[in-house]
């Protein structure tokens, strides 16, 4: 299923707030039901009192009466049935219209800032807390009978009798005070315990990433600790929790039986005094016994309580700005002229590209050099627009990246990684994922440029394998995320350190497809080897997130500095021999 676009203003207002307006129908019918068990269960005393005063009368049995006690009884419970079924499927809705939202956001966003929270924050807010959050509505229309009630049943007792609907009252403040301190509790206590879940799932989340590393280090029972560590804050906020729940429990538990008893004493009373019959006596129990009943909102209000702390935890990620631009597109049949005017780029005012000036004529391939950390992986995401330069400017044939309308740019724009992510279900849809699905014939030719054609074959079904029952060293793994790559050709192919793991065999290959694309398109080729620079048609040689220089690879090589960068990638004396032939 796509995903919906973003609005193009993020809304400062919750963004879960309007939930309240998705599915309208549903929450419409939810709010009748819920509306109208309550009614029911509303009318019912007062029907059962008006019959039970007919049968101490004597006289012929009331079957009406007694029909619709039945009738009201009926009403009430499926009205309540239907209430149960409605507000599950569409709490189930919200949360996937919820989560599909927020997904959104993040993706369109500037992957720098989406990626700014942690993994498994990430997904435990894309998770659990949506499904927290999405419940909000649910409940709200849920909770009408819970207040309804009460009020109902209050003006049944003033109708019965004022001194017995008199005895009510004189609990609601406590009633009042009770409830406002149980929601207060139940939401800090909640948004602190949702916290330290978080912490623990992101920090989960490095362990498992991290796995070999851990087990290579022997510090699986340090990791485990850590890990584990925010597990007291943890238990400490439940118990909070339950705490609140207990003493609004135990307090009700002593407040509502007490009165109850009071308003049953007083209509006891009014029944002697003869100020009310056996029927309205047997109504006040039942209004009595519906009044308290607003005990049960404590439920709601205290899911309420969690919902709000879950939206407010969304919030960051509804609001996330989509990636602005002007809706302009590429320049018809032009030849992918690259240009970086002055880009510099920040990152917790670090600066990691400075004043990096750089041009690559259309058709034409760069190799990106430079030793580890010097800012490569910083150029090539600016090139393509993974991420915004914080100053100057990237033009793709004249027009700015950030100009351009997202969806037409990731159309002319295709990159791989060292480490790509490999999505869809068979080895075939990994391939075909992109801007388009990229039909049959183009996975299989783009399979054999990557040279990924060859282990695919011995796979059990082919390019039909499931993507987990394939098991892929590093190097196949690339291969896979090159072949993509090359199944969507654009007028840009970045290739960020994406041939770092295959064999030279391999990589002589690949190469030569790549050259094969030389002036239908540009190529970007960020690179530590040796071969990689000496064929490209130009170097761009960074250093500290500078640009030391630019030329080509024969003209560099008379600087020991830039020999420097390749020093124990020197298996020949001269930059020529080193590099394969072409
Ligand atoms: N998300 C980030 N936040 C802060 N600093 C970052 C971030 N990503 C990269 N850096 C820093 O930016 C600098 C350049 O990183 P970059 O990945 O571009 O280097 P590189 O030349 O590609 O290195 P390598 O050859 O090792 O892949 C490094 O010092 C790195 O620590």
């Amino acid at each position: 299923m796509p995903l919906p676009h973003p609005d193009p203003i993020p809304g400062t207002a919750s963004g879960t707030r309007r939930l309240a307006r998705q599915h309208p129908a549903a929450l419409t019918w939810l709010f009748l039901c819920s509306t109208g068990g309550a009614l029911a269960a509303l009318a019912l005393p007062a029907a059962l009192g008006h019959t039970v005063d007919r049968l101490v009368a004597g006289g012929p049995v009331p079957w009406s009466g007694l029909l619709l006690c039945a009738a009201l009884t009926l009403a009430e419970t499926g009205f309540d049935a239907a209430a149960a079924v409605t507000g599950t499927t569409t709490s189930a809705r919200l949360t996937a219209h919820l989560r599909t939202r927020t997904t959104a956001r993040i993706l369109a966003a500037e992957p720098r800032r989406a990626l700014a929270l942690p993994t498994g924050d990430l997904t435990a807010r894309l998770t659990a807390r949506t499904a927290d959050a999405a419940s909000a509505p649910v409940t709200a229309a849920g909770a009408v009978a819970g207040v309804l009630l009460p009020l109902g049943a209050l003006v049944g007792l003033l109708l019965i009798d004022v001194w017995t609907a008199a005895a009510l009252l004189l609990g609601a403040p406590l009633l009042v005070l009770l409830l406002r301190t149980f929601t207060r509790g139940t939401a800090d206590a909640g948004a602190d315990y949702q916290r330290a879940q978080s912490l623990i799932a992101h920090r989960l989340t490095e362990a498992l990433d991290g796995a070999d590393t851990i087990r290579a280090a022997r510090t699986g029972a340090r990791e485990h600790r850590r890990v584990l560590e925010p597990l007291t804050a943890l238990a400490e906020h439940g118990r909070r929790t339950w705490t609140v729940y207990g003493r609004a429990v135990g307090r009700s538990g002593l407040l509502l039986p007490l009165l109850m008893l009071l308003v049953l004493a007083v209509a006891g009373l009014r029944l002697g005094a003869g100020a009310i019959g056996v029927g309205e006596l047997v109504a006040a129990a039942r209004y009595a016994s519906l009044a308290v009943g607003i005990g049960s909102l404590t439920g709601a209000l205290g899911s309420l309580a969690r919902s709000r702390a879950a939206a407010q935890s969304l919030d960051p990620l509804l609001t996330l700005a989509p990636l602005p631009h002007r809706g302009l597109g590429p320049v018809p049949d032009a030849p992918g002229h690259l240009e970086l005017r002055d880009v510099g780029v920040e990152q917790d005012g670090q600066p990691l590209l400075t004043g990096v000036h750089l041009t690559v004529p259309g058709g034409t391939s760069l190799a990106v050099v430079g030793r580890s950390g010097s800012g490569k992986s910083q150029l090539a995401a600016v090139a393509g627009r993974l991420l915004d330069p914080d100053t100057g400017s990237v033009l793709l044939d004249g027009v700015p990246l950030d100009g351009m309308e997202p969806a037409r740019l990731r159309r002319e724009v295709a990159y791989a990684f060292a480490r790509p992510a490999l999505l869809g279900t068979t080895v075939e849809d990994t391939i075909a994922h992109g801007p388009w699905t990229a039909a049959p014939d183009a996975v299989r030719e783009a399979a054999r440029a990557a040279r990924a054609d060859g282990f695919l074959a011995l796979l059990p079904y082919g390019y039909a394998t499931p993507l987990a029952d394939a098991p892929l060293s590093g190097g196949e793994r690339q291969r896979l995320g090159l072949a993509r790559a090359f199944a969507h050709p654009g007028r840009l192919l970045i290739l960020d350190d994406a041939l770092s793991s295959l064999d030279t065999v391999t990589e002589h290959h690949v190469r030569r497809a790549l050259d094969a694309r030389a002036g239908r398109c540009t190529r970007i080729i960020v690179a530590h080897r040796l071969s990689s620079a000496a064929r490209a048609d130009r170097v761009a040689w960074l250093e500290d997130g500078r640009l030391r220089a630019t030329g080509r690879h024969d003209e560099l090589w008379e600087d020991p500095d830039y020999r420097a960068v390749f020093s124990t990638d020197i298996t020949a004396p001269s930059p020529l021999a080193a590099a394969e032939p072409r």
